[in-house]
């Protein structure tokens, strides 16, 4: 099994070349839109290098009345906290090129959490950037769906998860919806 550096380094290139050859969209799938509810806060984020780009899951949110956060971090070491925005709110700048609300905005509890990745596979296992931020986070909110949001070229065969990785519900990619088994 390679290990998670080199599967990080490998599926990071691959998700670069693929977006600047074929620029893609990731449209809300039917399964998706079915689980938003007005008042529900769904976590987004926005991404970074060659990341899926969710602005239209959060769009769809916001359309269905739910409440939107956003992902604040300040170092490696400390847990991530959702934050209370709206896109009419300004963006700071942020560790590793993040872009995020101010520190002070409302501190919320997501009921979905829309989750950046590296790297996924057929049993929803998720690679992410190193730091465990997501991990400690679906660790702090068990309730939360855990919806991964990624570009096809982003599955490989499998993923050997550590103990404390928490599967995702679903995946959400240009392709449309994928579903685990506990979704
Ligand atoms: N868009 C986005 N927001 C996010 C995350 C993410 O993965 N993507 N996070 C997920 O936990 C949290 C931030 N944590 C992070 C932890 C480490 C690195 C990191 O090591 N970045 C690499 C470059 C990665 C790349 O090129 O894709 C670096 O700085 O060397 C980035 C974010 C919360 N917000
Ligand atoms: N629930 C948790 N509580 C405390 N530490 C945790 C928890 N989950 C993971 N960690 C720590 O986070 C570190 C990184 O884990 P891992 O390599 O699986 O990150 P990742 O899932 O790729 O990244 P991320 O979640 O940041 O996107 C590990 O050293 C692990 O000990």
């Amino acid at each position: 099994m390679t290990d998670k550096q080199t599967l990080r380094a490998r599926l990071r290139a691959a998700r670069d070349t693929f977006v600047v050859e074929r620029p893609h969209a990731i449209a809300p799938p039917a399964p998706y839109l079915a689980l938003l509810r007005p008042g529900l806060v769904v976590a987004s984020y926005i991404p970074i290098g060659g990341e899926a780009d969710p602005t239209a899951l959060a769009t769809a949110a916001l359309d269905s009345g739910c409440t939107l956060a956003l992902p604040h971090v300040v170092s490696r070491a400390q847990p991530l906290r959702f934050l209370e925005w709206h896109p009419d709110h300004p963006l700071d700048d942020g560790p590793f090129g993040l872009r995020q609300p101010h520190h002070d905005r409302r501190e919320v509890a997501p009921d979905i959490i829309l989750t950046p990745l590296v790297g996924f596979d057929a049993g929803l296992n998720r690679l992410g950037q190193g730091a465990g931020h997501y991990d400690r986070a679906f660790a702090a909110h068990p309730a939360a769906r855990r919806i991964g949001v990624a570009w096809s070229v982003q599955q490989i065969a499998a993923l050997a998860p550590d103990p404390w990785d928490v599967p995702l519900h679903a995946v959400i990619t240009e392709n449309g919806w994928i579903e685990g088994k506990t979704a």
